[in-house]
């Protein structure tokens, strides 16, 4: 039988320009929930999942993903093993049709270029990208392309998702969707890791909640729990906008 925790850090140490984003960081996430990855603005949420992904190297400790330690893997290799990271969407490259994107994923286990559209209209009457399936990927509004990275996604049967701020910029009813389709998606066996800085929407989909704060987990459970513990409400009270962002960028950039 697989083991309950999918992801597990350890002493987990990070420097970007030379200063420590993560520290000493020791989490774990349970296989088949929705764990939110929560904190102020600059806490270190983008870093840690750039580490999972194979975007960032750290400097010390190690990343457990299915019980083998990924620290150092390319993301190539990472989605391989079933991890996808879905970050804000970048500029879409080429002519690709949103069938097109969902059958590339579809080929990594469906043999033949029509079994795999098939497989791709199949995912995409559950993303809600039916009556998109014709239209090229790059002309998508950004919340379309957010369902479309999950539908390649869904697609590829990755089992666990690493989601970077996937609600941010969506309209009340497009959150709404997402948050039901993220709750779907786990009921299907899927594992999410998602950085989050909406709290209502994480209260409505999260199973667990890790907290950060200045690099440094600070709190990890249930989110009612989480949510009474004193230094969570010492870390959102000091809640001011990242400084260094505007210039950086994202940290998995
Ligand atoms: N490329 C970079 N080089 C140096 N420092 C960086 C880089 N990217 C991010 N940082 C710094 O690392 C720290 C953690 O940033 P990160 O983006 O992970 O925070 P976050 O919790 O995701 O914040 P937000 O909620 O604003 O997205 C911040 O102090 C940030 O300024």
């Amino acid at each position: 039988m697989k083991p309950d925790i999918i992801v597990a850090t350890h002493v987990l140490n990070l420097q970007l320009d030379g200063r420590a984003v993560l520290d000493n960081v020791r989490l774990a996430v349970s296989r088949g929930r929705v764990t939110a990855l929560v904190g102020p603005a600059g806490a270190g949420k983008s870093a840690l999942l750039g580490v999972l992904s194979g975007n960032l190297s750290p400097c010390g400790g190690s990343v457990e993903i299915e019980g083998r330690n990924v620290a150092g893997m390319s993301p190539h290799v990472l989605n391989r093993l079933g991890v996808q990271y879905i970050g804000p969407p970048g500029p879409e490259q080429g002519a690709r049709t949103v069938r097109e994107c969902i059958a590339l994923g579809a080929q990594w286990h469906v043999r033949g270029h029509h079994a795999a559209l098939a497989q791709a209209d199949e995912v995409a009457r559950r993303l809600g990208l039916e009556f998109h399936l014709h239209k090229a990927a790059a002309s998508l509004q950004p919340a379309l392309r957010k369902r479309l990275a999950l539908a390649s996604a869904v697609a590829r049967r990755a089992h666990l998702l690493l989601l970077d701020g996937i609600l941010a910029g969506l309209s009340a009813s497009e959150r709404a969707w997402m948050v039901a389709t993220i709750r779907d998606l786990r009921a299907d066996g899927m594992t999410v890791l998602m950085a989050e800085r909406i709290m209502p929407c994480v209260a409505k989909v999260a199973d667990d909640v890790l907290v950060l704060e200045d690099g440094k987990l600070i709190a990890q459970g249930l989110p009612h729990a989480v949510s009474r513990d004193p230094a969570v409400f010492g870390a959102y009270a000091g809640n001011r906008p990242d400084p260094g962002r505007a210039a950086r960028g994202p940290a998995h950039a």
